[in-house]
C-alpha cells in the first residue's frame, strides 16, 4: 500500500480561493482585513514564516502590518507594541511569533494580545472558549489537521486518534478539537512520561506526530491503512525531516507528509481566523 497524500500546499490554495472572494466581499462593505505580526530576534525560521504571512496578506488583497523587533527587546518594550496592535483599528487580528527569546516572559505576552484580535487562537481566553464550547479563535495548527482531514474526507467521527506531542501549540489544542461532539473522535494524548507509545500508536485509525522528535514514529507502529499526519519539523544537513521515517508512507492509508502537509494549512487558517474577526466586526 501506498498513502494517498493529505496535500496541504494544495488544500491551502483551494481555501485561499475561498478567502480572497471573502475579502472582496469585505472590502465592498468598506472594511481590508488587516493581520499584524510581531517577530521578536533574528531566528531564519521564524522570519522565513512571518514572510510568507505577509505573501499570502497581499495574495489576498488583505493589509499586513510588521513589527519586527530586535532580539534584546525589553518586556516593558514589547507590551507597548502589543498595546499598540490591541488599539490599532487597521489590525482586525495579530500574532506574536513564537518562540521568543528566553528573557521575555512568553506567557505573559500572549495573554496581553486582545483575545478578540488573537488571530492565532493561543491566547488563555480562547483556549478556555475552546475548552468550554464558546465562540472564538481557534489555534491554527490544529484547525489546519481537522480542515485537512475534512478535506480528504478521512471519518473522524469514532475515530481512534493517537496525538504524539502535548505542546501548546499543537497537542493539547487538538486534543480538545477532537473530542468536540462536531469531531467525536476519541483522543489518546501521548508524552515522553507515556508507558508503551508503539502500542498506543498501533491502536489508532488516526496518528498525529508532533513530538518533534525526528524518526520517532516507524512504519511498523503504524496500522495499515491509518491516516498518519506529521507535524514535526528537525532540520538537518539534508535537509527538513519530521517525526515519521519514511516506511511509513507504505503502510498508512493517508500520509501529510512534512514538508508540504500541515505546516501550509497553518498559515491558511490564521488569514481564515483573521478574515472571520473583520466578518465578526461587522456583524457585532
Ligand atoms: N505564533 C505562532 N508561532 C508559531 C506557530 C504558530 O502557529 N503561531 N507555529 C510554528 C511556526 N509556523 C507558523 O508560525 C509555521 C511552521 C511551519 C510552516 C510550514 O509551512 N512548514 C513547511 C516546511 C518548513 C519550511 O520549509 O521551513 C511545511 O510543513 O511544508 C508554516 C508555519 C512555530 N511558531
Amino acid at each position: 500500500m501506498t498513502a494517498t497524500i493529505l496535500d496541504g500546499k494544495a488544500t491551502r490554495d483551494a481555501i485561499f480561493d475561498d478567502l480572497r472572494k471573502r475579502v472582496t466581499e469585505l472590502a465592498e462593505r468598506g472594511v481590508t482585513p488587516g493581520l499584524g505580526t510581531v517577530l521578536v530576534g533574528d531566528d531564519p525560521g521564524s522570519h522565513a514564516y512571518v514572510r510568507s504571512k505577509h505573501n499570502a496578506c497581499k495574495k489576498l488583497g488583505m493589509n499586513s502590518i510588521r513589527r519586527d523587533l530586535p532580539a534584546d527587546i525589553s518586556q516593558a518594550a514589547l507590551e507597548e507594541v502589543i498595546d499598540e496592535l490591541n488599539a490599532d483599528p487597521a489590525c482586525h487580528g495579530y500574532l506574536v511569533q513564537l518562540p521568543l527569546p528566553g528573557h521575555l516572559d512568553e506567557g505573559a505576552i500572549l495573554e496581553r494580545v486582545d483575545p478578540d484580535k488573537d488571530a492565532d487562537g493561543l491566547h488563555p481566553v480562547n483556549l478556555g472558549r475552546l475548552v468550554l464550547g464558546k465562540p472564538g479563535s481557534l489555534p491554527c495548527t490544529p484547525l489546519g489537521i481537522i480542515t485537512l482531514l475534512r478535506r480528504y474526507d478521512v471519518p473522524i467521527a469514532g475515530a481512534r486518534v493517537c496525538v504524539v506531542g502535548r505542546g501548546v501549540t499543537v497537542g493539547r489544542p487538538l486534543g480538545l478539537l477532537l473530542t468536540r461532539r462536531s469531531e467525536n473522535a476519541t483522543v489518546t494524548l501521548c508524552h515522553t512520561g507515556t508507558k508503551d507509545l508503539a502500542a498506543e500508536v498501533k491502536r489508532a485509525d488516526i496518528v498525529v506526530a508532533a513530538a518533534g522528535r525526528a524518526g520517532l514514529i516507524t512504519g511498523e507502529m503504524i496500522k495499515p491503512g491509518a491516516a498518519v499526519l506529521d507535524v514535526g519539523l528537525t532540520r538537518t544537513e539534508n535537509g527538513i525531516v519530521g517525526d515519521t521515517t519514511p516506511e511509513v508512507r507504505e503502510v498508512a492509508g493517508h500520509l501529510a507528509p512534512m514538508p508540504g502537509g500541515v505546516g501550509p494549512m497553518t498559515i491558511a487558517m490564521l488569514l481564515s481566523n483573521t478574515v472571520e474577526i473583520a466578518e465578526r466586526g461587522l456583524s457585532a
